[in-house]
């Protein structure tokens, strides 16, 4: 790129053409955070263009201001625009979330050209371009190197911040929120941040814009361009750092080509460029689904990452400050659904360094009572105390923190994410980096020790051997395996499992059971709800039995698997 310029021969036409493209590739880029990694599809993103173009139009045009200067003021005027579009916008979830960013999307289209300071529809011109040291950059093959410069600047920071703890929360966030809150990532905030961070690179191509062309109108800003920017993002790549690039390159290419050539064909009086356009374009996300980055990158070898080295230790968890208390009770906790009670007035207690099974027909209430635990569902009424505190109501972010890990029956891993990333997710809580220092790669140390301790909780279950692959390439009974390694990142003091030994083989379930006895024995607390009668009544020191949402008994396996209460509602006889 940095030596296209300089080739003979290169019309001035193309080089125009090739910073077009980055200036919508920054727009994208940004799309393919929100969009394609964070699971946000905005059609509203040229707003955020508009934003850092009028600023720097007005305050360099009424005010004086060097193109330069306005650069910090255009980003804060964009950012602040997305701090609140974003606190109204992320919240809302499936079709609500897109149909609020195309209705704020319009508005501001509108607003733009209405305002008078903005120049109404006339817009502004005569921006002056930028110059250094007395020197305009007019001629299109020097603002290229500017334009490409700050493209790839982008795409690097960008990388480096999706590779990163602060970039797993954020990769997390696609597959749902559940299982990063279970971890202490906030979804909200994550959601925000992506936002915002897009918003800025939109806001840094719109001031780029106003010195490029020197002139600025509302049309650029809205939705038409909005969902071109979107395309451009899925057509490339949704999701690929690259793709933005392929995308903006494909679809900016594309629309010229057509309004050369159509014309041509078929005569000016017919404008069909529209149309091809939307038929080019839907079909080459027939051909590409996931969009044409995937195909490019896969000429080339994948470069698979080292397992991580070693690092110092992560520092563990104090111990407790309320030792003589049962570690988790729960006291007459009720859960109704409606007229349904899914979990009728269950007390029962989870001592330190204890593995104690709940157990009971499907539909018995064990699942709900996991959740209530873990601040996935709030308790009707009752109590849930852990070290003597209650914690009934508190989200799963703050369980979390307390030293309460799960998993889930239904695996929530990041399919996508290698082993080693989705256990590291479960140590978010014990690395500091934020999202500046990921960027600027002043993490590594933070993110060194993450990986290295996601690594031990690996190689501790097992499943060294698998660490590299990507979570959804492993079998089914091995994903809840990894989950148990990333439950054990959070260094947890209880862990809750649910349904763990399900689909593995009798060899794994054999090393799973030796496992969860080495963590009682190093005082860790294990509850677990399990089908498998022979796992459970060989490795749990207490037994709770649900049926129907209530509590019919609990004791040591042994009595449990004499008592008739049990035998008639839950063994139905089969013992
Ligand atoms: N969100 C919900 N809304 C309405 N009813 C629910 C909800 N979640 C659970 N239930 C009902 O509560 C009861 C207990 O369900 P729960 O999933 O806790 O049982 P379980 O013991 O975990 O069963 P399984 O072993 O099949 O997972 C069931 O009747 C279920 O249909």
């Amino acid at each position: 790129m940095a030596a296209l310029p300089l080739i003979p021969g290169v019309p001035v036409f193309a080089i125009t053409l090739i910073g077009n493209i980055g200036l919508a590739a920054l727009v994208a880029l940004g799309l393919v955070l929100l969009t394609g990694v964070g699971g946000m599809t905005s059609f509203g993103q040229a707003a955020f263009c508009g934003f850092g173009a009028y600023t720097t139009a007005v305050l360099s045009t009424t005010y004086g201001w060097s193109p330069w200067a306005t650069l910090p003021v255009a980003l804060l005027v964009s950012g602040s625009a997305a701090v609140v579009l974003g606190l109204l916008t992320v919240r809302l979830s499936g079709h609500f979330l897109p149909l609020g960013t195309l209705a704020w999307g319009i508005s501001l289209y509108y607003l733009f050209g209405t305002l008078d300071i903005l120049g109404r529809h006339d817009g502004i011109s005569g921006i002056p371009p930028f110059s250094i040291a007395g020197h305009d950059l007019i001629d299109p093959r020097t603002v290229h190197y500017l334009i490409w410069g700050l493209v790839i600047g982008a795409a690097i920071l960008t990388m480096h911040l999706l590779d990163s703890r602060v970039g797993r929360a954020i990769r997390a966030l696609r597959r749902g929120q559940l299982a990063g809150e279970s971890f202490g990532i906030d979804a909200a905030r994550m959601k925000l941040i992506v936002f915002v961070y897009a918003a800025l690179l939109a806001g840094l191509s719109g001031w780029l814009y106003a010195h490029v062309t020197r002139t600025v109108t509302q049309t650029p800003f809205g939705i038409n361009a909005g969902i071109e920017y979107l395309f451009m993002a899925v057509l490339g790549g949704a999701g690929q750092i690259f793709g933005a690039v392929v995308g903006a390159g494909l679809v900016t290419v594309l629309k010229e080509a057509l309004q050369r050539v159509l014309p041509q064909v078929f005569g000016h009086g017919v404008q069909l460029e529209a149309v091809v356009f939307g038929i080019l374009l839907v079909g080459l996300l027939q051909v590409a689904r996931e969009g044409v980055w995937p195909h490019i990158a896969a000429l080339w070898p994948a470069r698979g990452r080292p397992v991580p080295p070693d690092a110092p230790a992560l520092a563990r968890r104090s111990a407790s400050a309320a030792p003589a208390e049962k570690l988790l009770a729960l006291d007459g906790a009720v859960k109704k659904y409606g007229g349904l009670t899914a979990v009728n007035a269950v007390s029962f207690a989870v001592g330190r360094g204890e593995i104690v099974a709940l157990i009971g027909p499907n539909g018995a209430g064990k699942s709900t009572t996991f959740n209530l635990i873990t601040g996935v569902t709030r308790l009707t009424t009752g109590a849930v105390r852990f070290e003597g505190m209650d914690i009934a109501g508190a989200p799963p972010q703050e369980i979390a923190r307390l030293g309460i890990a799960r998993t889930f029956q239904h695996v929530k891993l990041n399919p996508e994410m290698s082993v080693l990333e989705n256990v590291a997710l479960g140590a978010h809580l014990r690395g500091h980096a934020g999202v500046l220092s990921s960027m600027l790669r002043l993490d590594r140390r933070d993110e060194a020790r993450l990986l290295a301790e996601a690594r031990r909780q690996i190689e501790r279950v097992g499943l060294a051997e698998h660490m590299l692959k990507p979570a959804g390439s492993l079998a089914l009974g091995q994903q809840r395996v990894v989950e148990i390694a990333r439950a054990l990142a959070l260094d947890p003091v209880l862990l809750l499992l649910d349904e763990p030994a399900a689909g593995l083989r009798h060899k794994e379930k054999e090393a799973l059971a030796a496992l969860l006895r080495s963590l009682r024995a190093q005082g860790m607390s294990v509850l677990l709800v399990e089908h498998d009668m022979g796992f459970v009544m060989g490795l749990t020191d207490h037994i709770v039995v649900l049926d129907f949402g209530t509590k019919i008994a609990e004791g040591p396996p042994a009595a449990i698997k004499t008592n008739p209460q049990v035998l008639e509602a839950y063994l139905g006889g089969v013992a």
